[in-house]
């Protein structure tokens, strides 16, 4: 008689021997990982409408939110480990670039610059990530626990089609607004002579930044619209090695 994984179809069989390679233990740790962070940006999402409907303005929603945002944001690091030691297929390179542009909007402009807090810009990139990451997490969380609606899968592979740009357009404004700030305050730049012999320009360096979404968002876009072609429509992609 046939086992159970021979009646199976071919993507049965394959979830199966993905299951398997993943270990328990990587699947209970990446399990308990994304309910977190599915609950921290929910968290998040409520303290953001308790807030506006209590105050009817956005002023002060940023400084309201600060430390769960840094705190959950900054947790997202280890996201990058985990495509390192391999209990995640994603890329390093994806997944670092994505991780380490959001810690910097967090750290070292929106929470570095307070003149800039009450921008729009702020609260359009803050909302976006926050309805993305609900999506994603608990995309990655229901997909574990093999119990996936499919409206979760059609959300995470749809969304970001909207959302991405969007995002994108609030960081940039935001990282703009800062600009002059940055350029008066001469913050986080060394300027000649100092004994290292260096000088370090952090309004440059932002005006590099903004630049270098150029060449790096079209690829985290198109990254994920290959992933929507092989899990929305089973296309099979292959992968150069990273
Ligand atoms: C220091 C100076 C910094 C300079 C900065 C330069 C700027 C560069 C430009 C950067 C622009 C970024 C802008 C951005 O911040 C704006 C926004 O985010 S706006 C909001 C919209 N955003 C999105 O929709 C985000 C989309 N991106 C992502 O989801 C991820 O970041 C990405 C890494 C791109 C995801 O790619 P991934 O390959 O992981 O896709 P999948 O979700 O399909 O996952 C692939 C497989 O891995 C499994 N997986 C992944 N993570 C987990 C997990 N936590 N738990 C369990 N399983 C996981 C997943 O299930 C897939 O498995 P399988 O292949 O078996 O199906």
């Amino acid at each position: 008689m046939a086992s159970g994984e021979e009646d199976g179809t071919v993507e049965e069989k394959e979830t199966n021997n993905k299951k398997r390679t993943k270990g328990t233990i990587a699947t209970a740790w990446l399990t308990f990982y994304n309910i977190a962070m599915t609950a921290g940006w929910l968290v998040l999402a409520v303290a953001m409408v308790r807030y506006y409907l209590q105050k009817g303005t956005h002023k002060g929603l940023y400084r309201n939110i600060a430390r769960t945002l840094k705190f959950f944001q900054t947790f997202a690091l280890l996201e990058v480990g985990h495509c390192a030691i391999g209990i995640v297929r994603t890329s390093v390179i994806v997944t670092g670039v994505q991780v380490c542009s959001r810690i910097f909007m967090v750290w070292f402009v929106t929470n570095s610059i307070r003149q800039i807090q009450n921008e729009e810009s702020v609260i359009l990139f803050v909302v976006v990530w926050t309805i993305t990451e609900i999506t994603r997490y608990s995309f990655y969380t229901f997909n574990l626990l093999n119990h996936l609606p499919y409206f979760i899968k059609w959300a995470r592979y749809n969304m970001f089609i909207v959302m991405y740009p969007l995002g994108v357009i609030g960081e940039l404004l935001t990282i703009h607004a800062s600009l002059p700030y940055v350029r008066r305050s001469g913050m986080y730049s060394l300027r000649l002579p100092n004994k290292y012999n260096v000088s370090f320009d952090y309004y440059y360096f932002l005006i590099i930044v903004m630049l270098s979404y150029i060449p790096l968002f079209p690829q985290l876009y198109f990254h994920m619209l290959r992933q929507r072609r092989r899990v929305l429509h089973g296309e099979i992609i292959v992968e150069k090695d990273e």
